[in-house]
């Protein structure tokens, strides 16, 4: 494989607006601003990563501006002009800033996107991916009535999708459920909590039991592993983790404390590509499923989405569903598209996928190049 030299990076700051407002058990969300980082080599190949954040910092401790700072003042510097041999070393040259996961994503997802096309191969075969098509969940916010929770899944039903995830907080949660279940009994069907719960809700997480649950996800605290495992030695459900995984160490304790049965993998959440395919692999050497978890991306997120569920442990449908499920356009031609729950993986070189630089310009806010490693910080 050609190693790959960043020459630029251009920073798009893009406003973003959903087709309709997504609830979790932090909030509701319509419009969001994203940074798409673009990795120019030293030919003029254009890589893309995504910030997956938000404005607010109610996921994790990120946010769009934190990581543009931590791009722009840390993380782009000791990238630019360096020969890259292979892009699971970019993981490596940003350890030297703690966490801001999402922040290193975006750039080390760059990287990828380059480096696969200069050496004309497609994401998933760069990740020794081996699925040519994937399986597609739905997640689905939380609604205002059971009622119409049932309305909605009955819609995604109908789509084809392969998992329907339902969001659940206390007050919203066994009445939403039970009357999921009573119109669709036999359907894939988990839900996220997104840490809304605590030990002393045990009682009511065990009354899930009866519902035959794919997962719950994430049901404590967002940075916790030991009272995962405490509850699930107390529910039959298959704990999933989310927020609480940033690592292959996180990842690798919470297996060793039976902290979960299932983990969500979400690029930007572990800090790339690489560290994604590490965690696969710690899991699928454990006999523990993972799926790809969603974060609203725009296309190209969901390009990378795509590419790393094409690895084989990606045995359970991601939060994966088609652009037209979020965005009245995407920035990417042609759009992720879904035939009754399969999304083909790609096969262009990179993400494979272009970006539509008219709808991105329409959509920038801000722009900024770099093109230098200088940095106004000491480093290390
Ligand atoms: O991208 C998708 O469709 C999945 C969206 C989704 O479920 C989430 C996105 C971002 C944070 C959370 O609210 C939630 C999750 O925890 O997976
Ligand atoms: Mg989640």
């Amino acid at each position: 494989m050609k190693p790959v030299q960043i020459k630029e990076v251009v920073l798009h700051t893009v406003k973003m607006k959903l087709i309709a407002p997504f609830t979790t058990s932090f909030g509701t969300f319509q419009e969001k601003h994203v940074c798409l980082v673009e990795a120019i080599d030293e030919s003029g190949i254009s890589g893309w990563g995504e910030t997956t954040t938000s404005d607010e910092p109610y996921y994790n401790e990120e946010t769009t501006h934190t990581a543009v700072y931590m791009l722009k003042d840390f993380l782009i510097s000791r990238i630019i002009h360096k020969t890259i041999e292979h892009p699971l070393d970019v993981h490596d040259m940003l350890t030297f800033v703690r966490r801001n996961q999402i922040a290193k994503s975006a750039i080390e997802t760059a990287v990828w996107d380059v480096f696969a096309k200069k050496n004309n191969v497609p994401l998933s075969e760069l990740i020794d991916g081996t699925k040519t098509e994937i399986e597609v969940g739905k997640s689905i916010g939380i609604q205002a009535t059971p009622e119409k929770l049932v309305e909605k899944v009955g819609e995604y039903v109908e789509e084809g999708f392969r998992k329907l995830k339902v969001k659940i907080a206390p007050g919203a949660d066994l009445d939403y459920i039970d009357a999921v279940r009573k119109a669709f009994p036999d359907i894939p069907l988990m839900a996220d909590a997104n840490s809304a719960y605590t030990l002393n809700d045990v009682d009511q997480l065990k009354q899930l039991d009866q519902y035959n649950l794919m997962m719950i996800e994430q049901p404590l605290a967002h940075d916790d592993i030991i009272d995962h495992a405490t509850l699930q030695k107390e529910i039959q459900t298959p704990v999933c983790l989310d927020e609480s995984i940033h690592s292959l160490e996180d990842a690798r304790k919470a297996l060793q404390l039976g902290s979960c049965r299932i983990i969500n993998i979400k690029i930007g959440r572990v800090g790339g590509l690489g560290e994604s395919i590490r965690i696969h692999d710690l899991c699928r050497d454990n006999g523990v499923p993972v799926w790809c978890g969603g974060m609203l991306e725009t296309g190209i997120g969901r390009a990378h989405n795509i590419a790393l569920t094409s690895l084989s442990n990606f045995t359970i449908p991601g939060d994966t569903a088609p652009s037209s499920h979020y965005w009245d356009e995407d920035i990417i031609e042609p759009e992720v598209t879904m035939d009754h729950g399969i999304i083909q993986v790609q096969t262009g070189p990179g993400i494979g996928f272009d970006v539509n630089r008219e709808k991105l310009e329409q959509l920038t806010v801000e722009k900024e190049s770099i093109t230098t490693a200088v940095t106004p910080h000491p480093m290390p």
